[in-house]
């Protein structure tokens, strides 16, 4: 049997303020520091050993990864950033306010861009400032960097970097870490969980608290659970509601 552990990064900063995020380079909050080394822990006492991990380009989630391989004595191991984990891009919504965005458009709209699997929110302008494409980080692959995407399309970028990177590794026999995003994240449970569009829309993953798949040796999910201090949660989902 074979166990990979998903963890969504401790809360940022702007989830906190609760703003439109995406690709917004933002530093976790006091709390997503905390939520970081609690959840480094917890997979310490639990016994978990990882040989490789993977992250995205933003710094929410590398910190949430250092901070936990810091905890487990494991910051030696390699350690894969890509761009292909990185959060949904959430296009002119970035640094908006959720609650704000809501009053102005309506609450039935705004949860259409957050978590409608098709629509995607309005397209940032090549000349907005927020725009990622002259980020020193996607030097090389500016065309990849998008303007705005809907679940779909952060889906199947992740499930590139799934199918041609993490699978050979968890295949190879490496205990696994991947340490991403709420959408990212999102996007591999619907995959893995063969969860229909309909089903997805209830799907929400909490910050800092490890996510574990055991999968048979095809890859395919046998169970899955949220980890805590004396192993497996009881009373928790991938489905807790949207916040
Ligand atoms: O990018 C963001 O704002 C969050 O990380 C995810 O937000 P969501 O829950 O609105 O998809």
């Amino acid at each position: 049997m074979i166990k990979i552990v998903l963890i969504r990064h401790g809360q940022s900063q702007w989830n906190l303020e609760n703003r439109f995020t995406g690709w917004t380079d933002i530093d976790l909050s006091p709390t997503g520091f905390e939520e970081a080394r609690i959840a480094g822990g917890i997979l310490l006492r639990n016994g978990y050993v990882f040989d490789i991990a993977y992250t995205s380009y933003l710094k929410r989630a590398i910190r949430t990864l250092w901070i936990i391989l810091d905890q487990m004595d494991l910051m030696w191991i390699p350690v894969f950033k890509t761009w292909m984990l990185n959060e949904r891009h959430y296009g002119a919504l970035q640094g908006l306010n959720k609650a704000e965005t809501a009053l102005k458009y309506g609450d039935e709209q705004v949860h259409e861009w957050r978590r409608s699997v098709h629509i995607r929110p309005p397209a940032l302008q090549l000349t907005d400032t927020r725009c990622e494409r002259s980020d020193r980080r996607y030097a090389g692959i500016e065309q990849c960097v998008p303007l705005t995407e809907n679940l779909d399309d952060t889906k199947a970028r992740a499930l590139v970097y799934w199918n041609e990177t993490i699978q050979p590794a968890l295949k190879s026999g490496s205990r696994v870490l991947i340490a991403a995003h709420g959408n990212t994240l999102r996007a591999l449970v619907q995959y893995l969980d063969q969860i229909p569009e309909d089903g997805i829309a209830d799907l929400n993953i909490p910050t800092g608290t490890p996510l574990v798949y055991e999968l048979d040796d095809n890859l395919k999910p046998l169970r899955h659970y949220f980890l805590g201090e004396s192993g497996e949660v009881e009373g928790r989902s991938v489905t807790d509601p949207l916040t």
